[in-house]
């Protein structure tokens, strides 16, 4: 019925009131995954930052007194916003696992000196380079 290509299958698959429905939906979805991934790029730079202290100061990548914490806190503020407190709590472990081992990475191209080593430059792990 549709040969719009933002509305995939269900163009050929619905009446057009509702395929206008579909894809008033479909363009909140998306600008709410753009937001998902500024989100995220700015968390992981806080985070990158944090790596390179640590690192600087010889602290461990983990710290699970503060992941269990903000993880208690995140499950409540799920429940209060009708997100499934479980899904909140595997998303953010999910982030922190990456976040360890962008620390991890970090630390060990830091070496003695405590800086992010020329080894890395221009790497993922290294903020520097952003
Ligand atoms: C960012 C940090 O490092 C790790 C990652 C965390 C996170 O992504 O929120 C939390 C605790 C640490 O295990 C931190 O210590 O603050």
């Amino acid at each position: 019925m549709s040969t719009d290509p933002r509305a995939g299958e269900a163009g050929t698959q619905v009446e057009p009131e509702v395929l206008e429905e579909l894809l008033s939906m479909r363009a909140s979805i998306d600008n709410i995954d753009a937001t998902l991934v500024y989100l995220l790029a700015e968390r992981f730079k806080a985070t990158q930052r944090v790596g390179v202290l640590k690192a600087k100061h010889q602290l461990p990548a983990a710290d699970p007194a503060r992941e269990k914490n903000q993880i208690s806190r995140l499950k409540r503020l799920a429940h209060e916003a009708q997100l499934d407190p479980e899904f909140a709590e595997k998303f953010l472990n999910f982030i922190i696992e990456e976040v360890i081992r962008h620390h991890e990475a970090i630390s060990a191209s830091s070496g003695a000196t405590g800086q992010p080593g020329p080894a890395r430059a221009g790497s993922s792990d290294d903020p520097t380079a952003r």
